[in-house]
């Protein structure tokens, strides 16, 4: 891209919306669609639904619109991640740090996910979620136990949260936007 291109292309950012989709991964009760609730409506619930299949949901932050695939959890609608991860913007791995039985589990699942050659050098953010409960994992034991460091085709980043204390939700938020591409 020419020096002009890229000028342009800051011009246009400045502007117009920019637009990206992702798709929220993890395990079944999680708490993926927790996370679409606290980034869309900063709302959340006890009694939640598990997602059958998938849901998806437009969500406007700023000039940033996020189209999310929710992704059931459940073993039955794993073998769908992949479809719905491909050609997205990132890809947003929810694990929840307080079920330490399941991480083995989370870990295995995201692996395999990301061998797949169609989802390589996609940006990859790993949530530890339910920090609110007193056995959460540590950050660094959750990056321990789910092997992050020996992922190395793509940018990964890992933030621990709570959809429920509403913990660092806009911390992700930001690293969203900032992923996001002007609309073209
Ligand atoms: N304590 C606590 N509970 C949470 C948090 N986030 C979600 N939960 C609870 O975890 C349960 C599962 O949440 P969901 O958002 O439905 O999980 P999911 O990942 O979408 O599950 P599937 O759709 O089945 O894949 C619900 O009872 C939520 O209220 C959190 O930050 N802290
Ligand atoms: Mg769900």
């Amino acid at each position: 891209m020419g020096l002009l291109d890229s000028f342009l292309t800051w011009l246009r950012s400045l502007f117009f919306k920019q637009e990206m989709e992702l798709s929220l991964v993890g395990l079944q009760n999680a708490g993926k669609t927790s996370l679409l609730n606290a980034i869309a409506v900063s709302g959340y619930s006890e009694d939640m639904i598990p997602t059958v299949g998938f849901n998806m949901r437009k969500v406007t932050k700023g000039n940033v619109t996020i189209k999310v695939w929710d992704l059931g959890g459940q073993r039955r609608f794993r073998t769908m991640w992949e479809r719905y991860c491909r050609g997205v913007s990132v890809i947003v791995y929810v694990v929840d740090a307080a079920d330490r039985d399941s991480v083995p589990i989370s870990r295995s699942e995201l692996h395999d996910l990301l061998m797949k050659p169609s989802l390589s050098g996609i940006p990859l953010l790993v949530l530890g979620n339910k920090i609110d409960k007193s056995e959460a994992l540590s950050k660094q034991a959750l990056v321990d136990q789910l092997g992050l460091d020996s992922i190395t085709d793509k940018e990964v980043c890992c933030y621990m949260i709570s959809c429920k204390d509403s913990i660092n939700i806009d911390v992700v938020i930001d690293w969203l936007i900032k992923h996001s591409k002007t609309a073209t």
